[in-house]
């Protein structure tokens, strides 16, 4: 099983290492490590869906993956960043604890 990741959103310093497929995302937005602070998750995630345009112009808190890789490895056809607990139990899916 997954080694426990305490998905605290507090901790924006706590190590992670992403999946696979989850990891091309990340590069895809520029990143160049394998591991992470889940802060810098957040922020190469938030690069992604700016750069491939997946939030809705009109309701710029919704972002629509369906038709992308994001939704895939999230499992979810869209979602609304105003619900950042749903969001942390989406991406922890496709992280490992790094315990260093
Ligand atoms: C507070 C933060 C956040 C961070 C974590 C969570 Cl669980 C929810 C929410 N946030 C607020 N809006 C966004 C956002 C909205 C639309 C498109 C892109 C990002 C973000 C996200 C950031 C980010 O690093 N954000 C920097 C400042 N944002 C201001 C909003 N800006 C948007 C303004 C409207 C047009 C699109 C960009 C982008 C930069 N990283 C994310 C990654 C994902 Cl999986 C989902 C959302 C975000």
């Amino acid at each position: 099983a997954d080694a426990d990741l305490n998905t605290d959103t507090s901790d924006d310093n706590k190590l992670v290492r992403p999946k696979v497929e989850f990891h091309s995302l990340l590069q895809h937005a520029g990143a160049t490590k394998d591991v992470f602070t889940m802060k810098e998750v957040m922020f190469y995630l938030g690069q992604y869906i700016i750069q491939k345009q997946l939030y809705d112009q009109k309701q710029q808190h919704i972002v629509h993956c369906s038709q992308d890789a994001l939704g895939r490895v999230l499992g979810v056809d869209s979602f609304s960043v105003k619900e950042p607990r749903v969001l942390f139990a989406m991406i922890t899916k496709n992280l490992v604890a790094v315990t260093a």
